[in-house]
């Protein structure tokens, strides 16, 4: 089992407060992603779930009981840091069995315990090396198998890949997701990256200045944001944002607004279109826009529009054949308004009579 209750959870250093009272079940077996901006405070409430932080106000439950007071090791929540923290001068194997030979596991069992393990990783071949003879995603690895040999009820992940080059970090990704599957052990991971919370998280906690912002699965958070700091950190290139024109506002912002925000409620202030729902057609067709910037991805293109008397620009993800633009040209932006967002003054998601029930 690994069942988490956070109740209540705050946190303070000295008169600083951090963390603002965080509710959250973490379920048997499901991989929970903290994501948000540096400084949100996800560090630090994995801190406090693995009892390197002591926990200011609330309660900590891990399968039904108080840990808030229980040390570290007590706690069955094993962490895999950024840096891997390994001893240079043990070997692999020594490294990974380090935890079970302080427990007092015989030589014996140990090596067996390693040799699974390092199957299930696949890093046998590695047992025998020192870290210094190991790349940044095979320390990674070893790192991750140190923690598995404990067999803890929870898996706690301080971005874990941010090391690592771009590549390899979707290989991990992969790896990680995998082993998610193997183990059916709960995890915790905390990064900023969208990319890893969206493709590896069963479900998501959006962290906004120590409180939860949104939790859900990803596809909910993307489609449904409930505020607009959620709309904006999720999904790149970012959210297009529509602020409701003033009095005096151009033409085009009107037409804008009134393309995007016709069913919006009527105490709309912005409404978001995320870039992929753009479309770009003839400049006779739609809002009137002009191309400053086309970035070609090869499958697609990143179209930066702007339109007269709009603060930002637009961005628009399109398919190559129809990114294929020049800067300073003037073409016709249209979308379908069922994919608008409106959000309050408050940055609040509104109503919902843009969106399906
Ligand atoms: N030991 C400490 N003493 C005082 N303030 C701290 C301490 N550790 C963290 N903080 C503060 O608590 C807040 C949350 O920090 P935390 O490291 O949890 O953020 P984070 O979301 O993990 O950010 P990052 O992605 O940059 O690591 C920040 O304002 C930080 O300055």
């Amino acid at each position: 089992m690994g069942h988490l209750a956070l109740r209540g959870i705050r946190k303070s250093y000295g008169d600083v407060p951090v963390i603002h009272g965080v509710d959250l079940e973490v379920r048997d077996g499901e991989f929970l992603v903290f994501v948000g901006p540096s400084g949100c405070g996800k560090s630090t409430m994995l801190r406090m779930i693995a009892g390197l932080e002591s926990i200011t106000a609330g309660d900590l439950l891990i399968d039904g009981v108080r840990a808030n007071d229980l040390r570290p090791a007590d706690r069955s929540a094993a962490m895999v840091f950024q840096s891997y923290a390994l001893y240079p001068h043990m070997t692999v194997a020594e490294n990974m069995g380090f935890s079970l030979r302080m427990a007092g596991i015989k030589k014996a069992e140990r090596e067996q315990v390693v040799q699974r393990t390092a199957d299930v990783l696949r890093i046998m071949h590695l047992l025998p090396r020192l870290p210094k003879q190991l790349s940044g995603g095979e320390r990674q690895r070893v790192a991750i198998g140190r923690a598995i040999v404990r067999k803890p009820k929870v898996f706690l992940f301080d971005e874990p890949l941010s090391n690592l080059d771009a590549a390899l970090r979707v290989t991990m990704r992969i790896e990680l997701s995998r082993l998610h599957k193997e183990l059916g052990t709960t995890m915790i991971y905390v990064t900023h990256d969208q990319v890893e919370a969206m493709t590896m998280g069963d479900r998501i906690a959006v962290f906004n200045k120590g409180r939860v912002e949104q939790l859900g699965a990803p596809m909910d958070l993307y489609a449904r944001p409930a505020s607009e700091f959620v709309a904006t950190f999720l999904g790149a290139p970012r959210i297009n944002l529509i602020t409701r024109p003033t009095q005096g506002a151009s033409a085009m912002h009107m037409a804008l607004w009134l393309a995007t925000a016709g069913l919006a409620p009527a105490n709309a202030h912005k409404v978001g279109i995320r870039p992929e729902h753009l479309h770009l057609r003839r400049a006779a067709h739609g809002v009137l826009a002009q191309v400053m910037l086309a970035e070609h991805l090869g499958d697609a293109s990143i179209i930066h529009l702007r339109i007269d008397g709009v603060d930002e620009l637009l961005s628009a993800k399109v398919a190559a054949h129809e990114g294929r633009v020049t800067p300073g040209e003037m073409v016709g932006v249209t979308f379908d308004v069922g994919d608008a967002l409106a959000f309050s003054a408050d940055g609040q998601l509104l109503g919902n009579s843009m969106l399906p029930p």
